[in-house]
């Protein structure tokens, strides 16, 4: 059986970001990413100089870890990265949904994948222009097209200054249909170091009034909660 690159499975911990914010979750972080945001939270599941901390490891590897971390009791677990829409984790899905476990998965949406229709969340990130990077549009449509059967399909993008907010507006007016989540960036994001937390809080505020100032009653606006309760950690 083909392996997947793995750079680590935690957990479970709660779900900090978008429309599963608490849910108790298991981490899937898969090595490797077509994207380098210039403010990614995660360099050591995208960047080459990291690839030999990534583990090769099979569907049944990957399941047994994810038992082990949930004692077996069904619970949700999250694909992430990196960009998780490199591999193939449609035999995993399979595999934990007979089980009575539930998937979601966090991308950018850059590349489609089959397996996006059985996940029961998907997550797509667009990346704002504070990231260095441009979203596909064409790739973007293929991956909604590619999860139109998944449980649900919801947007969540970052906000680090006016030209992402305004950004933000723009790609609700493209896709008025899909719940918009906006989530303050954060730009601390060195491992070793403690953030900031009212600097943290100032952000989540000053987004929160901006976005109430404006009238806009079309989005959900959350902090990382992973990040308030355990800063840059890993693993967590
Ligand atoms: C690390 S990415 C992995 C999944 C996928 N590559 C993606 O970007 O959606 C998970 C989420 O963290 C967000 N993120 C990454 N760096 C961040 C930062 N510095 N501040 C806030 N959110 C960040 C991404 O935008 C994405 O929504
Ligand atoms: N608790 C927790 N919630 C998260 N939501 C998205 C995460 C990610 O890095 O993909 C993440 C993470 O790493 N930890
Ligand atoms: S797409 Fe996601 S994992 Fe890849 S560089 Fe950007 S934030 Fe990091
Ligand atoms: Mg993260």
């Amino acid at each position: 059986m083909s392996s997947l690159r793995i750079s680590e499975i935690f957990g479970p911990t709660i779900q900090g970001e978008g429309i599963l914010i608490g849910e108790p979750t298991v981490f899937v972080r898969a090595g490797g990413c077509d994207y380098r945001c210039s403010w990614c939270d995660t360099p050591h599941a995208v960047d080459s100089e990291h690839r030999s901390s990534w583990t090769p490891m099979t569907t049944f590897d990957i399941w047994d870890e994810i038992q082990r971390l949930s004692d077996g009791q069904p619970l949700t677990v999250s694909l992430s990265g990196g960009n998780p829409a490199i591999q193939d984790f449609g035999p995993l899905i399979a595999l934990g949904r007979a089980q009575g476990y539930r998937f979601a998965c966090e991308t950018q949406g850059s590349i489609a994948r089959g397996w996006f229709n059985v996940l029961d969340t998907l997550v797509l990130s667009p990346k704002p222009p504070s990231s260095g990077e441009r979203p596909d549009w064409e790739a973007f449509d293929a991956c909604l097209r590619a999860g139109a059967n998944a449980g649900r399909t919801i947007l969540k993008i970052v906000i680090f200054d006016d030209e992402d907010y305004n950004w933000a507006k723009t790609v609700q007016a493209r896709f008025p249909g899909l719940p918009l989540f906006l989530q303050p960036g954060n730009p601390e994001i060195d491992p070793a170091q403690p953030v900031d937390l009212p600097a943290m809080a100032d952000r989540l505020r000053l987004l929160t009034e901006r976005a109430m100032r404006d009238g806009w009653f079309s989005v959900r606006i959350l902090p990382q909660l992973h990040v308030f309760i355990w800063g840059n950690q890993r693993g967590v």
